[in-house]
């Protein structure tokens, strides 16, 4: 492993087509061209690692300079992305090289408390400190199902279909509001939303080109906005078979909420919805008269590793009082393997290394799922992954480290 982990360096931009393509060929997909030809503007080479064999790359990572929302704020985040190993050199201790050498990397530049990752696979990264944090809902139904409750209020104001830019205009500005009250939301800034808005028609996947919609008030305020797309498709006995896929929904009230979710479940030809990137826990479900009718297969979305412990807890908020000493057991960070103070509150928190006793004792991936609020400290001792030491810690820190707004991210990396 020390071997692997003295010969990683960062890319330069001359070496980008060969590293990018080692890493599309580690996940056996065709690079895009756009992806290869040139450095895209939200890659940071400076942050990359790759291992070289001569003048052959086999193995790539990448971290992207992220903002995220925590319980109660926002932190910075190192995004960790384009994790490959060539198919000639898995299974040698390469990915755990680069593992640590990023983690180390991280720690020691002092910049990012945490960092976060979509694993491919979910067998990969519990062993390096991540965890599951957010849920994805991969929301679907049958359509003529999915009817409002006949209580629904959709307002009064009107959804229209609008061209990118004016979609651009409303979408920046919402969102940047509204993601900084969901844990798990990520900060786009104007290269996040080019590539967010970027529609290559080699990656439709057999569906329409992105539909862009927004929500306006009688005032003419914007107050929401949608994006789908539409797969066209019969039965062999001629009745309309299509599918809208949803791609994003974000308003500013219920109304507005309502009458997106109105507009995309009531198009002409359509009978199935789906909805894969939206949160397990979105709103539509209670607008249904039968709720049931809305299909849930949730699987993880974002997982999230604490880098700096200390630094991460006393970055978020608390809903309730928490006054406990942390046993952490941390392989990969010895930085992070010890106790910790923890006094948090709903206004602020403090968090520091001591030597007094443990009430609680759990290890890092632990404390990464539960550190959203979406993921129960209860769950956890019940699953052998939290022991209580003071009675009532599981109950105390359990209710201090949950949130009202289930954790949620869209924005895949
Ligand atoms: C954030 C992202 O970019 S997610 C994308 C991740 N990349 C991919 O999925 C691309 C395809 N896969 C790959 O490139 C490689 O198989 C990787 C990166 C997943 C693993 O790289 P390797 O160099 O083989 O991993 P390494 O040898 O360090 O293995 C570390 C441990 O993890 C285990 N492991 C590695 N990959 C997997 C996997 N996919 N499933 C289960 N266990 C795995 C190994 O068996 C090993 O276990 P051990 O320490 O008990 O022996």
């Amino acid at each position: 492993m020390t071997d692997f982990a003295d010969r990683l360096r960062p890319a330069t931009a001359e070496e980008w087509p060969s590293f990018s393509r080692a890493l599309f060929t580690a996940f056996a997909e065709e690079p895009p061209a756009s992806f290869v030809d040139a450095v895209p503007p939200y890659a940071e080479l400076d942050r990359s690692l790759g291992l070289w064999e001569g003048d052959r790359v086999v193995a790539t990572s990448g971290v992207y300079s992220r903002e995220l929302t925590v319980p109660g704020g926002v932190v910075p985040c190192a995004g960790v992305t384009w994790v490959s190993v060539a198919p000639s050199h898995r299974r040698r201790g390469v990915l755990t090289a680069l593992m640590h050498r990023q983690l180390t990397e991280l720690h020691e530049q002092g910049r990012e408390p945490v960092a976060a990752l979509w694993a491919s696979e979910s067998s990969i990264y519990g062993r390096f400190g991540y965890a599951p944090a957010t849920q994805r809902g991969n929301l679907s139904g049958d359509v003529a199902r999915l009817r409002f409750r006949p209580d629904v209020d959709l307002g009064d104001g009107r959804v229209e279909q609008v061209g990118v830019e004016e979609y651009r205009a409303a979408a920046v500005n919402l969102h940047d509001r509204v993601r900084r009250s969901v844990p798990g939301n990520l900060a786009r800034d104007a290269r996040w939303w080019d590539r967010g808005l970027a529609d290559d028609p080699t990656q439709r996947q057999g569906a329409s080109e992105r539909r862009l919609l927004r929500h306006v008030e009688p005032d003419g305020t914007v107050t929401g906005y949608a994006a789908y797309r539409v797969r066209s498709a019969w039965t062999d006995d001629g009745q309309p078979d299509g599918t809208v896929v949803v791609e994003e929904v974000l308003a500013l009230s219920p109304p507005a909420h309502a009458a997106l979710w109105r507009f995309l479940l009531s198009l002409d030809l359509i009978r199935t919805m789906r909805a894969p990137t939206a949160s397990p826990d979105d709103p539509l479900r209670h607008l249904l008269a039968e709720p049931r009718a809305l299909r849930v297969h949730q699987y993880d979305a974002l997982w999230v590793r604490l880098v700096d412990v200390g630094r991460a807890l006393a970055a978020r908020r608390y809903p309730a009082p928490v006054n406990l000493v942390l046993e952490v057991r941390d392989r990969s960070c010895p930085w992070n393997d010890g106790r910790w103070a923890l006094v948090g509150h709903p206004a602020g928190a403090f968090c520091s290394e001591t030597d007094a006793d443990p009430d609680l004792v759990l290890d890092v991936e632990a404390l990464g799922a539960a550190y959203l609020g979406g993921v129960s400290l209860a769950t956890l001792q019940a699953a052998g992954r939290v022991t209580e030491v003071s009675p009532g810690a599981v109950t105390q820190a359990g209710t201090a480290f949950r949130w009202p707004v289930t954790p949620w991210c869209p924005d895949e990396f």
